[in-house]
């Protein structure tokens, strides 16, 4: 059977059977929905300042980002939002928009503020703002480790539009009072679940849980941390534990540099009454406390191997019918390698959202 094809630069070699040509027409349609999907500048028309605009598209954002299409719209009209989508799909982008569409570009002070966890994250975030904004306005960036006197007088005689700021630096200038933020209209917290916030999420755990005893288990120190002359995980939660945690369980530590006499001690004390024992992988394997009712995996172990490990800590005879539980905190970045331990061990995990357990007050951190 003949076919008569329309032009389309190829000649196919046999008659395209109808599922084909149905094929066809669908990339068709798809093509044709890309062509008419709106651009980023139509997305953003009226709201975002033309220059702004120009720039984007010279650094080449032409087309809206899923996020950011849904996003924009939102936090062009000035609604407060929380953007949630995976790591590298455009927020960073949809939210520095919405920060160049409220400034006033004539006025000379602190009008948006970015909070970020990371200095790295911060230069990622001042670098695409800096991008954006070219010479209209001044995008200052506040960061663990930079020169904060010389920036306290710059932020004083000539104050940025936009600051992007870590925590603790920023914490030092507004104490300092370095700057003014009556003027400010936008506030963005990029990604800030910090160490400090999972030791927050862990005191409430241990409140709520009420364990007989229990395990926290913590990353080991990397070689660079060591070098960088960085305490351990362990060393930081043990220490958080002895000054907020209020239960009655004694605060204990296992560390892979304790001497042999040190990790006697440690092992033989939590034998005996309530404990809260703070170790890497170390007290994992060959370790019998049978008392442990409770595990925490702090920092996520390496393998499938290391959770099961953690894991069969707790539930040992001849306490094993008590109530045991494993709680692993995760953020959204490490969800994916929390459901591949499930997928590889076969076991089902329920999650809790924060939000869900517990009612923060973050200020307050
Ligand atoms: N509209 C767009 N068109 C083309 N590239 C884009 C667009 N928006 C963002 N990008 C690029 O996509 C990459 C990821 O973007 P971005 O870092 O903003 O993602 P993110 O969601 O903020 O990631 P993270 O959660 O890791 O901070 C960057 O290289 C950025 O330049």
């Amino acid at each position: 059977m003949a076919a008569a094809f329309p032009s389309t630069g190829y000649a196919p070699s046999a008659p395209l059977a109808p599922f084909t040509l149905h094929l066809r027409l669908l990339r068709l349609h798809t093509r044709r929905a890309a062509v008419v999907a709106a651009t980023l500048r139509e997305v953003c028309a009226g709201r975002v300042p033309d220059h702004v605009l120009h720039r984007a598209e010279e650094v080449g954002y032409v087309v809206p980002t899923e996020v950011q299409e849904q996003s924009l719209p939102l936090l062009l009209s000035g609604q407060d939002c929380i953007l949630h989508a995976q790591t590298g799909s455009g927020k960073t982008l949809a939210y520095l928009l919405s920060v160049f569409s409220a400034i006033d570009f004539t006025r000379s002070s602190v009008q948006a503020l970015v909070v970020v966890p990371t200095r790295e994250l911060g230069m990622q975030v001042t670098k695409v703002a800096r991008l954006l904004a070219a010479k209209s306005c001044t995008v200052m960036a506040l960061l663990d480790g930079g020169m904060l006197k010389r920036q306290r007088s710059w932020v004083k005689a000539e104050p940025p539009a936009v600051i992007v700021a870590t925590v603790a630096s920023l914490c030092q200038m507004v104490e300092r009072r370095a700057f003014s933020l009556q003027s400010m209209r936008v506030l963005v917290i990029d990604e800030i679940c910090t160490k400090k916030e999972r030791l927050h999420v862990l005191l409430s755990l241990l409140e709520r849980d009420e364990p007989k005893s229990g395990i926290i288990f913590v990353a080991e120190q990397s070689e660079r941390s060591k070098k960088a002359g960085n305490p351990p995980s362990t060393t930081a939660v043990v220490e958080f534990l002895r000054n907020a945690y209020k239960g009655s369980l004694d605060v204990l530590v296992l560390e892979e540099d304790m001497n042999f006499n040190a990790r006697a001690a440690s092992f033989s004390e939590v034998k005996e009454r309530g404990f809260l024992l703070v170790s890497t992988d170390i007290a994992s394997r060959g370790f019998d406390l049978p008392q442990t009712s409770h595990i925490y995996n702090f920092d996520l172990p390496k393998t499938a191997t290391d959770y099961l490990h953690r894991a069969g800590r707790t539930g040992r005879e001849p306490f094993s019918r008590s109530e045991c539980s494993v709680t692993t905190l995760i953020t959204e970045d490490e969800h994916f390698v929390l459901q591949r331990f499930q997928n590889e061990l076969k076991f089902h995990c329920e999650e809790q959202p924060l939000e869900s357990m517990f009612t923060f007050s973050r200020a307050g951190m």
